[in-house]
Parts: C-alpha cells; structure tokens; sequence
C-alpha cells in the first residue's frame, strides 16, 4: 500500500486555483520528485500533505487511511523558507520541535546529537541560529524535519545554498532514510538532483499536471535528438547529413543535434568511413530538457 496518496485534490484561494486535481501515489522508501515552474503549486499540494490546509476537493491516505491529528508525529517537513528562530539554541528548538511531534526529551536529545555528530558539527548544540552561516541554517532545518525519526519527509528545495560537499552529504542522508523506508516527497529546481534521487515525478505547471510517471519511461516518450561523437581526427561533412540540424566542434569531438533517428546512424558511418571512432552515443533528453519543454509546450 501507498504511504502518501492524492487523489483529484484540488485547492482554491478566492478564484485562483492554485492546484488543480493533482494525483499522485507515493511508496514506502520512495523519493518522489513534484516539479514545477514557480507559482506551478508545489508548496500548496506539500502544505495540504502536511495537513497545514485542507483540500477543497479530492482526498489525501496516509497508508490508506484520511488525515489525522496523530500523523503530525510521522511527518517531517523542510519549507523552503528557513523556518527556524534565528535568537533560539540548535539543542533548544530542535528539542522543542521532536517534542511537538511526540518524541520524549532525552530521546530528542539524543537523535539531536546523532545528527550534529553526523553533520560534523556537534558544536552547533549549544549555538544560536542566527550564529551560524546560511548554508549550516539549512542543515539545521533539515535536522529539525528528521530528528523525530518520520515516515513521511516533505523536503521543499533541501539543498538550497548548501556547498557541493555538503549537497553531497545531504544527497547520501536522504537516500539512507528511504533505505530505511521513509517516504521522500521532495521538490526542487535542480532537475539533476531529480534524476539522481527520484524514481516517479510529476510536473506541474500553472496548477496542473503535465508529466507525470517514472522517468526512465517519461524519457523514453521524447526523442534522442543529440549525438555525442569522438574520433582521432576531424570528420567531414556532418553538417551535410540528412537530419543533422547542428554540429558543435567540442574539446574532444562532436555534439551534434538531429531531427531524427536515422541520422544518428548516418553520422557514425561517415565517421568511421573516414578514421576512428574512440566513442558514440545517441543522448537521451535531460530531465531540464522535458521540463523545459513541458512547461513551454503548455505555456503555448
Ligand atoms: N495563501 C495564498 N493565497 C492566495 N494565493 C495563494 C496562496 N498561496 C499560494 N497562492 C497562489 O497559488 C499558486 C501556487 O503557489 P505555490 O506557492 O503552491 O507555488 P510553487 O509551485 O510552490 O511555487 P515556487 O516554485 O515559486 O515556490 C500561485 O499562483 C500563488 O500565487
């Protein structure tokens, strides 16, 4: 059974709609990636998950069953506005906050230093939050939405203003908790954190869905329309193959744009026709191409 299911959920503000019957189903130990322009209506659908505010049509099941006051304890949240109290101590509202959600102090306490010992940073306990750099903020916000042990992460552009080193630390943290079956919904702009950690997605644009599904398949819907090509020596006329529309002279070969499939074959066999070829690959769209294509399409 799902851990998180939307059915047709809809949400209004006066006459603006500012989700429109979005459905999605998200597994146990799953990371589910909501994409979307901005203002598309990533936050309104994770703050009607959260049960912050109600749908006005539709149903959200946590395993199966309605909203409940007693899924606050099982849920964690990262906005993407840092929401933490800048004049408070690490230890005294991270321990606050896992109480809230039903953990007893001593244990908060203790998955609170886990989490600092983890991060590196055991120091931060006794520290303000407004003592500590933006990035190190954001770490702090992403303790606060775990130290509760939740089934249910609701991470809204989690590695914003975090270094690469710490992106990376983060990345490995998240797919550690869904290993351990925490469900992940997880929204963001970076198409390539998407890729890296999401199985299923969904687009939304302007309050509606516009792709949605796993996205090796929602690849495989959209042409290969480059070609990556590496040879010794240079290769003549490319640029004259039926189908190629670009031809981009690279460090160490080729990038070459075709309007279709057969010209990929094309282009190998000119090129080895004329010396060799150390590498070929026909490109699969990038995430940030469909999106970008997605949302333009149904701008039109
Ligand atoms: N409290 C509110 N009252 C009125 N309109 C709202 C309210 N909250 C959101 N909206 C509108 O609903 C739409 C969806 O907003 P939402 O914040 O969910 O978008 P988003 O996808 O999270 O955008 P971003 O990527 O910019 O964070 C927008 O048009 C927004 O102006």
């Amino acid at each position: 059974m799902e851990a998180l299911h939307l059915e047709q959920v809809v949400k209004q503000y006066g006459d603006k709609t500012a989700v429109n019957g979005i459905s999605l189903k998200v597994e146990q130990g799953e990371i589910y990636g909501l994409l979307g322009a901005n203002g598309a209506g990533k936050t309104t659908t994770m703050r009607m998950v959260l049960g912050l505010i109600y749908p006005d049509e539709g149903r959200i099941l946590y395993n199966g069953k309605p909203y409940s006051t007693e899924l606050q304890h099982l849920m964690g949240y990262l906005p993407e506005e840092r929401g933490l109290y800048p004049k408070v101590k690490v230890s005294d509202q991270i321990i606050y906050l896992a109480r809230l959600r039903g953990m007893p102090a001593s244990e908060a306490d203790k998955s609170l230093r886990y989490w600092l010992d983890r991060f590196d940073v055991p120091e931060y306990y006794n520290k303000k939050i407004e003592e500590l750099s933006k990035g190190n903020q954001q770490k702090m916000g992403f303790v606060a939405a775990v130290v509760h042990k939740p089934k249910i992460l609701i991470l809204d552009e989690a590695f914003s203003g975090l270094d690469p080193v710490n992106v990376e630390l983060l990345k490995d943290t998240v797919r550690e908790m869904r290993d351990q079956g925490t469900s992940i919904l997880f929204s963001t702009h970076r198409m390539e954190h998407v890729e890296e950690l999401c199985r299923n997605i969904t687009i939304l644009d302007r309050s509606n869905t516009v792709v949605q599904g796993d996205i090796r398949e929602i690849k495989k819907g959209y042409p290969r329309e480059a070609v990556v090509l590496r040879t010794a020596g240079e290769v003549n006329g490319l640029a004259e193959i039926a189908g190629v529309t670009a031809v981009e002279r690279q460090e160490r070969g080729y990038l070459l744009s075709i309007s279709d499939i057969g010209a990929a074959q094309r282009i190998l066999q000119l090129a080895m026709a004329q010396g060799e070829v150390e590498h070929f690959e026909i490109k699969e769209p990038t995430l940030n191409q469909i999106f970008i294509r997605a949302v333009g399409e149904s701008n039109e």
